[in-house]
């Protein structure tokens, strides 16, 4: 059978001196249909993974979407290749409003323009906000936005930063509706996150991050969350 989804070879992240990801000798795997969880606590690596996985930062180490090797392509590639982030902190033009913060997307990726206003309808309160500045929409809102325009792509692979933290119960919920039925229509999803919790009811398994290596990977969340509690409780007694 043909590879899906995304799989991650040795990736390697350092700032300077600083090693942020050290992934050497590890494979990890994002499958098409499937949630996958990468939890930590902070300063762990997880951005670092994420944005090694994009390919905006400089990493060690190979990726591969659908199979096919894209470590040599620049980021805007690997989104017309199928992979979408939603990065953590949003990066969003607060100034421009939400329609206009969609179109510049729509526009580096050579997106048709009609991708906009099905991304305004993904969820209600967007295209109700459609006309306002962006940094005036509340944390759920501006998160919903993100998502929004990262799937104006259609991607096989999404890649969800810290998608619901400090987020309203209300908002995370439809967030993680759309998390679920995107899985269920076959895309790979990666959230990485400090907690399980309530991401715990989309999620299929995954890994935990420590120190910029994976210490237990799991394909179930119970066993997931039990290996994040002792491999943090090490942490704290050592
Ligand atoms: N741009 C940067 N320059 C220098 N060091 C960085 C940079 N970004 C991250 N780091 C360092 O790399 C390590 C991993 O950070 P990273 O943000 O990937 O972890 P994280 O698990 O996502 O943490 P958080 O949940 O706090 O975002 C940390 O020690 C962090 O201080």
């Amino acid at each position: 059978m043909s590879e899906t989804g995304l799989r991650a070879s040795g990736l390697t992240v350092r700032y300077g001196r600083a090693s942020a990801l050290n992934l050497a000798g590890t494979e990890l795997r994002v499958p098409a249909g499937r949630v996958t969880l990468v939890v930590g606590p902070n300063g762990a690596g997880k951005s670092s993974l994420a944005l090694a996985m994009y390919g905006s930062v400089p990493a060690g180490g190979q990726v591969f979407l659908g199979g096919r090797d894209v470590s040599a392509l620049p980021t805007r590639n690997r989104a017309r290749a199928g992979l979408a982030l939603v990065p953590q902190g949003r990066q969003l033009f607060a100034r421009m409003s939400v329609r206009e913060n969609l179109m510049v997307s729509a526009e580096l990726l050579r997106l048709d323009p009609a991708r906009v206003e099905q991304a305004l309808d993904r969820f209600p309160i967007l295209r109700t906000r459609a006309n306002r500045p962006a940094g005036v929409l509340s944390g759920g809102e501006q998160q919903m936005m993100v998502v929004a325009r990262a799937l104006m792509t259609d991607p096989s692979v999404l890649l969800l930063d810290e998608m619901a933290t400090g987020l309203a119960p209300l908002i995370v919920e439809d967030l993680l509706r759309t998390v679920r039925d995107l899985a269920r229509s076959g895309t790979a999803v990666l959230l990485a996150s400090p907690t399980i919790g309530v991401l715990g009811q989309v999620a299929d398994g995954g890994v935990v991050l420590m120190r910029g290596r994976v210490v237990a990977e799991h394909d179930d969340v119970a066993e997931l969350d039990a290996a994040y509690q002792a491999a943090m409780g090490a942490v704290v007694e050592g």
